[in-house]
């Protein structure tokens, strides 16, 4: 009764890895480490370095380990790269999920939790988002996450496996035991990158557009610890193993912060005033995103237990203290 964490080694899969080893869940993890940062796993984990796409390697570990539910986080995650390669990012993201699920469905893997996102939504009109409403990507990022969504549809018609599609708004914050947070410095995220900011690592931050139909100007989002996320991942394993069925669910608070509230935050966690100029809209940025997440409670019984943006702020500000010093040790 294993659980196979594809992508195990990023920032949402590895806070998954602690919560399954934390409840002494056998695991195996598979991660090609294009993203992955090994420190952030426990040290006795089971890790393959090896790639989603490549079926027989897949099938090899889901009958060496007694596979029997798949967690996939593995996948290419920047909006604008899937915009400048989009057969890159349907290759990793879509193909490659097809792959997994034909090994899964092979394998007779009876249980699948994916990583979907808010940005199958596009630019809804509606500022608060059910999962019935309209999915219009608006990026190869989205629709890539959409097409997998379809095919897990099908295939859960068709084969013996039940699903749990999470449909993640902005996940911030970092394991609250230091264990494990966002580590890669390419990341782009507004939390990580304030936080930077607040480190010196950069001059300044940009506000990207201050005249959003919005209370203060600036685009507001629906920040979800990434904690909570991983207990509905938790609760959606269990849910499945009961006899669930397959379901997509929105993942977030409810409630929305603008980039003004977010840099505020991290001004004062921080007590840096660092500068924040502010810039030109960003393309594709829709004015307000945050999620009715009814579905989660209902379904799960899930209750958030970090909803407060300065715990959230806070974790992550922690975590990106560590890395400067750990960077700095390794300088
Ligand atoms: N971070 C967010 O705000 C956010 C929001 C919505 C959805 N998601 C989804 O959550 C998942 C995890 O995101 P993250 O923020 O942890 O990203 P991440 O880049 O930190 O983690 C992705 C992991 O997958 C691995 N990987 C990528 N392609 C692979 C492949 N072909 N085979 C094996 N391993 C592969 C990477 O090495 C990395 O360890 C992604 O599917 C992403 O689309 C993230
Ligand atoms: O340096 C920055 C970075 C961001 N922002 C603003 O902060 C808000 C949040 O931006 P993020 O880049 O942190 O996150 P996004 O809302 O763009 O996107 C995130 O959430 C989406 C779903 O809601 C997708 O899942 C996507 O993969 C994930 O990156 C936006 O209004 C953005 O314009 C800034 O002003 N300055």
């Amino acid at each position: 009764m294993t659980v196979l964490v594809t992508g195990g080694a990023g920032y949402i899969g590895s806070h998954m890895v602690h919560a399954l080893a934390d409840r002494s869940e056998p695991l195996v993890v598979v991660d090609n480490m294009t993203t992955g940062y090994r420190p952030n796993l426990p040290d006795d984990v089971r890790l393959v370095i090896g790639d989603i796409g490549d079926q027989i390697l897949i099938e090899r570990v889901m009958r060496d380990h007694d596979v029997n539910a798949v967690v996939h986080f593995a996948g290419s995650i920047v909006v604008p790269d899937s915009v400048a390669d989009p057969l890159g990012y349907y290759a990793n993201n879509t193909v490659k999920s097809r792959s997994l699920m034909a090994a899964a469905v092979n394998c007779g893997v009876k249980h699948f939790i994916f990583s979907s996102t808010a940005a199958v939504y596009g630019m809804p009109d509606q500022a608060m988002i059910a999962e019935e409403a309209a999915t219009v990507p608006i990026s190869p990022y989205g629709s890539s996450k959409l097409m997998t969504e379809m095919m897990l549809a099908d295939s859960a018609h068709a084969h013996d496996f039940a699903y749990t599609a999470l449909r993640y708004f902005n996940v911030a914050g970092a394991d609250p035991d230091g264990r494990t947070g966002q580590s890669s410095p390419r990341a782009t995220h507004l939390i990580k990158v304030a936080s930077q900011a607040a480190l010196g690592q950069r001059s300044h931050m940009e506000i990207y557009g201050t005249d959003y139909d919005t209370d203060d100007g600036t685009g507001v989002r629906d920040y979800i610890h990434v904690s909570d996320l991983i207990a509905a991942h938790v609760l959606a394993l269990d849910r499945l193993r009961a006899g669930g069925d397959s379901q997509v669910m929105n993942c977030g608070y409810g409630r929305g912060y603008s980039v003004r509230q977010v840099v505020d935050a991290v001004r004062r966690v921080s007590g840096v005033d660092f500068e924040a100029r502010e810039t030109g809209r960003r393309a594709g940025d829709p004015a307000t995103l945050v999620a009715i997440a009814d579905r989660a409670r209902a379904e799960l019984g899930w209750v958030p237990a970090y909803d407060d943006l300065d715990v959230i702020v806070g974790h992550a500000y922690a975590w990106e203290t560590r890395m400067a010093g750990r960077n700095t040790a390794g300088a």
